[in-house]
């Protein structure tokens, strides 16, 4: 089963969903900035945490992410650990959520055109700051394409949170 595809493009009149920002402590720079930025650009920002620099473990905070996905509290979600791996294998053990874990502009664009993608994943060890601006840009304004991809994405399972 799969939810209505959401675009979310700047340009839409639609009001924009929140977007929940959550990483272990391998990525609270990144997070920091990415949360400014967002903010500054007008986005409906939930920063999730994790707020000081003790160290935690990534699959508590996946689950945060999808518990607060699933409760309607926002509606996109990034997710950041060090490398981005561990935080993406575990929020795709949700059934509801689609993480994928990206490097590029090009990976956050076809994420969101192909795969419906819900939670956009970086490293913060190993993606810079601007590419990271381009990708969660990119990520909230693409919209899915629907199509052959729309029986894809079905097959993999899982309703698309609110
Ligand atoms: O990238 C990660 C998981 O994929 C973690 O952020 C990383 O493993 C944390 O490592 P450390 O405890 O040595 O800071």
């Amino acid at each position: 089963m799969q939810g209505a595809p959401s675009p979310i493009a700047p340009e839409d009149d639609q009001p924009r969903p929140v977007v929940a920002l959550a990483s272990d402590h391998g990525a609270l720079e990144l997070r920091a900035l990415l949360v400014a930025h967002l903010q500054e650009q007008g986005w409906p920002v939930l920063d999730l945490g994790t707020h000081g620099p003790g160290s935690v473990d990534y699959p508590d905070i996946a689950n945060l992410m999808a518990e607060t996905m699933r409760a309607g509290k926002a509606g996109r979600g990034v997710l950041l650990c060090g490398t981005g791996i561990g935080i993406s294998i575990a929020i795709n053990r949700h059934a509801d959520m689609r993480g994928a874990l990206v490097h590029d502009a090009y990976g956050a664009r076809l994420c969101r055109l192909h795969n419906d993608a819900n939670v956009l994943v970086l490293g913060g060890r190993t993606t810079g700051p601007e590419i990271a601006k381009e990708c969660v840009d990119l990520f909230l304004s693409t919209p899915f394409e629907g199509g052959r991809h729309a029986r894809r994405v079905a097959k993999l399972g899982g309703a698309t949170p609110a």
